[in-house]
């Protein structure tokens, strides 16, 4: 169970955060969203113990993460936004680096290594951490924070600046994480498509402020209208033109676009007692980019 309460943290008098409270379980994956500056990294780096709220109270998984920031290491995987990696060392030195700071014996390191490395799909050969693309060196880091086989990972950004085919692999492998592992993943990100795939709950962030939390059909519920578009034809569409919220033409071809289903099946009616003809009717769900832009920043 992660319960966070009245969580402030302040910079020379600037709310960062502003009184976070949540309470949710600690399983599946947790994706926490907002504009720049919000207050996602402040947030995630005081999950972790990285840092203190300068008020406020948060356990996690029976931890007191305030009090007893220690106690959450062995448990905890972060990524951070951006991770320095020594660049002089290669991928396998770099994890047993890790993997002794950890107490892991030898034998244990080399299973990890080989494990992660195979699962991530990265075979950087004998390359040194420098020479590797930006891509590769995620997959590092994010092998770094799985060394010692945590159980909550925080990662800051884990996708962030990487190509479709590689934010994939990683969306998938955090996916297969939870499944396999039961981890529990908390995540921040400014790709919403990808949370919208992968997380189970989201929270909004707005300047410090939680402003939304809940599952994806939550969010819709609270924050997002379904509507429908529907390409029809027509002789006249002015005699049923006030069923629609707006429309376009495009050649003989009307487009237009009803958010309740009584103007849905009022307009689909009129079309066809009217000699007309309905081609498509296709419904929209507001996605998380559009609860975002309704919430402003
Ligand atoms: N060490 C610090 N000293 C002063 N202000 C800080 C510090 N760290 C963060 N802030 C401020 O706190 C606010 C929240 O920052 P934070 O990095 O948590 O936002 P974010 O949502 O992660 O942003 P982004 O999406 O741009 O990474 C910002 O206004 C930032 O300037």
């Amino acid at each position: 169970m992660i319960k966070a309460r009245s969580i402030v943290k302040d910079y020379n008098g600037f709310h960062a955060l502003d009184g976070a409270s949540f309470e949710r379980d600690d399983t599946g994956i947790f994706g926490i969203i907002g504009h720049n500056g919000a207050g996602k990294t402040t947030l995630l780096k005081i999950m972790s113990g990285l840092i203190a709220p300068t008020s406020g109270e948060l356990e996690i998984g029976g931890i007191d993460v305030i009090k007893n920031p220690d106690a959450l290491k062995e448990r905890l995987g972060y990524l951070p936004e951006e991770s320095r990696l020594y660049e002089t060392m290669n991928v396998k030195g770099y994890l047993s680096f890790f993997g002794e700071i950890y107490g892991l014996s030898p034998d244990k390191i080399k299973e990890r290594s080989d494990t992660l490395l195979d699962r991530l799909n990265l075979d950087a050969g004998n390359k040194k951490l420098g020479e590797l693309s930006k891509g590769m060196k995620r997959k590092v880091a994010i092998a770094r924070s799985l060394i010692h086989d945590p159980s909550f990972l925080v990662y800051d950004e884990p996708t962030s600046g990487l190509d479709p085919m590689t934010s994939r692999y990683i969306s998938e492998f955090l996916m297969s994480m939870k499944k396999e592992n039961k981890k529990t993943i908390l995540l921040s990100a400014h790709n919403l498509y990808q949370v919208e795939e992968v997380c189970d709950q989201i929270m909004i962030l707005q300047r410090g402020r939680i402003v939304a939390l809940g599952s994806m059909d939550e969010l819709r519920d609270e924050y997002g209208s379904i509507s429908y578009s529907v390409e029809f034809m027509a002789d006249d569409v002015k005699e049923f033109e006030e069923c629609m919220d707006h429309y376009d033409r495009v050649g003989d071809v009307y487009l237009g676009t009803v958010t309740d289903i009584e103007s849905l099946n009022m307009l689909t009616e009129r079309i066809t007692s009217s000699g007309g003809r309905v081609k498509k009717i296709e419904s929209h769900y507001p996605s998380l980019e559009d609860m975002l832009v309704q919430i402003g920043d």
